[in-house]
């Protein structure tokens, strides 16, 4: 029996030992913190209900990971240790009893700090300069990484305010924001070089980097939580130990609080469980300190941690699982969008199974493959997503992820969107979009259907009576019956609204199609220049993003577009159908009010026309000429030497327009 113990203790050894490598020497992890942690709490489990097995080298009596040789070693005044976990109430209650009994006053006051996800490093400073920064290695020695330690950016080198101490030790978490954390990923991805699995990794591994040029461009922080030695020692009260370090010019975390009790700690939880997503850091739990430094010695410390402090930890975030099968989901818009579907694991109190990969561009930056054990991330977002493969899971004959060829949901073969990293499905008919097609379609600005509202067309599609844009002009008397709870009358009036909407100038059928990028002026812009679809269709790519106010990829896109077989398809249809293909050109009326509704800004030197004919001009088709750009702006009229409008006009996506265009509205 005790055999078959102290084996599963020596597996148990042997797995901690190698999760330790991985993560403190190489910052590469193959299992989650919260793996590892069940790792350690059966192993300890063990050891307790076995005491004459345990190990004398047994790891839970170590810190860290050891010391490297890549950087010079050194000793630390004092030991550097590790903090308690407790991961429930009970375990907090244990705490503040501990502390109670070891100090015998129940008014105790315990400094609450939020535990940043980094990695600690401790700062001596000799005469007010910093002299040496070393990481907490094995706890008794670490690695000097002073240079690297110069690139932190809120770290003072000198402190000003100093007080006659010729020699101050502070600590402090160093870490990474999740933006420069998303920055570096992104880079590594982009150089093929192995992800970080959190920011806490990427700052572990930066602040060991043996190029601090390198480092540099790391963005470290820091968040300093004690100072030890002579100066130290005359403050005792922690938190207003705190409070100096900051006079001196060091950060310190601003979100420290002063709590009395288990009821006040579970409050602050709540709070922050609420409230960290929004932090521009991770943290992953609140360290809790009794305040009064000067019952530390009766309070004591094990081997591993002060026994005056605990960490309360947060539900885990992260976990790591196999990926079964990438699925794939056609959104309302055509949008392709790759699923992960992976062995249900435990995640921040819920089991999950699926994750987003976003698209296909995430999925080939980080080498997603089908068979891949990945690290996944709840963090804010209530929709896991995958972080990062574990390559040295992988198997050998795995195979890059392959681009589908297929719509999931009609079969079509999918387009790459120009200038997007987005796949779509381009099919008119495809199911999974013609409710929001046909939505738009008869949309007020578009088609302009009453009657189609969206119960209705939920209805419509369930029942096939509309399969694609031409259908809706299929329909009749004896397919409408079939709906539920329909009359005489309503169908009368959706059949007499659908009919008036063929009488829909070119303009509203283009943008009523939906073409991605295609909106109201736009399509307004290109029927003005070629007003059918025929010359529409004649003209290169280059005439249409010649057009004032188009953009290139504008102007690719429905280029593109009208090439493609179901919307040359649907055209054809809507043209033998009596739909207007082709504009009504007619000329401007005196007094006629073209231009009614329309909010326009005219900035710049005009060749043919003053600013001031222009504005008449625009005012008696209608228009409401002002002077600054907002949302609301309809047009810019653009001349030469334009100054800041025309940026403001661009920033808010304002169709941009030329002098030629206001010749439309002279008077023949
Ligand atoms: N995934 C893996 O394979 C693997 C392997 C080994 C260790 N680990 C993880 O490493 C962790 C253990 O590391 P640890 O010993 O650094 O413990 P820890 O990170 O859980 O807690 C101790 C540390 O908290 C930091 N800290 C942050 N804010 C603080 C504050 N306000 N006051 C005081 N300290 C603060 C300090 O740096 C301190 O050293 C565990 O979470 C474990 O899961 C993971
Ligand atoms: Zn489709």
């Amino acid at each position: 029996m005790s055999e078959q113990i102290r084996r599963q203790m020596d597996r148990l050894i042997e797995q901690i030992e190698y999760h330790r490598v991985r993560y403190y020497n190489e910052h590469n992890p193959e299992i989650s913190d919260a793996e590892y942690d069940a790792l350690e709490r059966e192993l300890k489990a063990l050891e307790a209900a076995n005491p004459k097995l345990v190990r004398p080298d047994s790891p839970s009596f170590r810190v860290g990971g050891g010391v490297a040789k890549d950087h010079p070693q050194k000793e630390h005044a004092t030991p550097m240790l590790s903090l308690e976990n407790s991961y429930n109430s009970a375990d907090l209650a244990d705490y503040f009893e501990r502390c109670v009994a070891e100090v015998g006053d129940e008014t105790l006051r315990y400094s609450a700090e939020l535990k940043i996800d980094g990695v600690s490093l401790s700062l001596v400073y000799l005469n007010g300069s910093l002299d040496s920064a070393v990481t907490r290695g094995d706890g008794r020695v670490g690695e000097e990484v002073t240079l690297n330690a110069k690139t932190i950016r809120d770290l003072p080198l000198r402190v000003a305010a100093w007080k006659d101490i010729d020699r101050m030790e502070v600590r402090g978490e160093v870490y990474i924001d999740r933006d420069d954390f998303a920055q570096i990923n992104e880079k590594r991805a982009a150089a093929g070089l192995p992800l970080f699995a959190n920011p806490r990794n990427s700052a572990a591994g930066s602040m060991r980097l043996l190029d601090s040029r390198e480092a540099a461009a790391r963005h470290l922080r820091i968040f300093v939580f004690q100072a030890l030695g002579p100066w130290a020692q005359t403050i005792n009260s922690h938190i207003e130990a705190l409070k100096q370090l900051k006079e001196l010019g060091f950060t310190t975390n601003p979100h420290n609080t002063v709590i009395q009790n288990l009821a006040e700690l579970e409050r602050l939880i709540e709070d922050w469980s609420a409230k960290r997503p929004g932090l521009a850091y991770d943290t992953d739990g609140i360290v809790l300190k009794v305040d009064d430094t000067s019952f530390y010695e009766t309070i004591g410390y094990t081997s591993k941690f002060p026994k005056w402090a605990t960490a309360y930890k947060f539900p885990a975030e992260q976990a790591t699982t196999q990926l079964k099968e990438i699925t794939i989901q056609v959104g309302r818009t055509g949008v392709l969008t790759p699923v992960a579907n992976f062995e249900p694991v435990a995640l921040a109190g819920t089991t999950v199974s699926r994750a987003t990969l976003h698209n296909f561009d995430e999925i080939q930056k980080k080498d997603i493959r089908v068979g891949d054990w990945v690290f996944i991330e709840k963090g804010g977002d209530i929709i896991p997503k995958v972080v990062k493969v574990i390559e040295s899971k992988r198997d050998r004959n795995s195979t890059a992820y392959a681009l589908p060829d297929q719509c999931p949901s009609c079969g079509s073969e999918p387009q790459r969107v120009p200038g997007q990293v987005a796949l779509r499905c381009e099919n008119l008919a495809c199911p999974a979009q013609l409710e929001r097609r046909i939505m738009h379609f008869a949309s007020r600005n578009a088609m302009d259907i009453q009657g189609l509202g969206k119960e209705r067309v939920q209805q419509m599609v369930e029942q096939k009576l509309v399969t694609d844009l031409v259908s809706i002009y299929q329909l009749d008397e004896e397919k409408l019956w079939q709906l539920e709870r329909v009359g005489t009358k309503w169908i009368k009036n959706l059949l007499g609204e659908i009919e008036k909407s063929k009488t829909r100038p070119f303009a509203r059928v283009l943008f009523a199609v939906g073409i991605p990028m295609i909106g109201e002026k736009v399509a307004e812009l290109f029927v003005q220049r070629f007003p059918s679809y025929e010359a529409l269709l004649a003209a290169e790519v280059e005439e249409l993003a010649d057009l004032h106010g188009i953009g290139e990829k504008v102007a690719a896109s429905l280029h593109e577009h009208l090439r493609l077989p179901s919307y040359q398809e649907t055209f054809r249809q809507f043209g033998s159908m009596g739909l207007q293909l082709v504009a009504e050109h007619k000329p401007p009326q005196e007094g006629d009010d073209a231009l009614k509704g329309k909010t326009i800004v005219v900035t710049g030197t005009f060749n043919e026309l003053s600013r001031k004919e222009i504005t008449d001009l625009l005012k008696q088709r209608g228009a409401k000429v002002t002077s600054s750009v907002t949302s609301k702006t309809d047009f810019l009229v653009c001349g030469e030497k334009p100054g800041s409008k025309l940026a403001k006009a661009q920033s808010l996506e304002v169709t941009v327009v030329g002098e030629e265009w206001i010749a439309q509205w002279q008077n023949p």
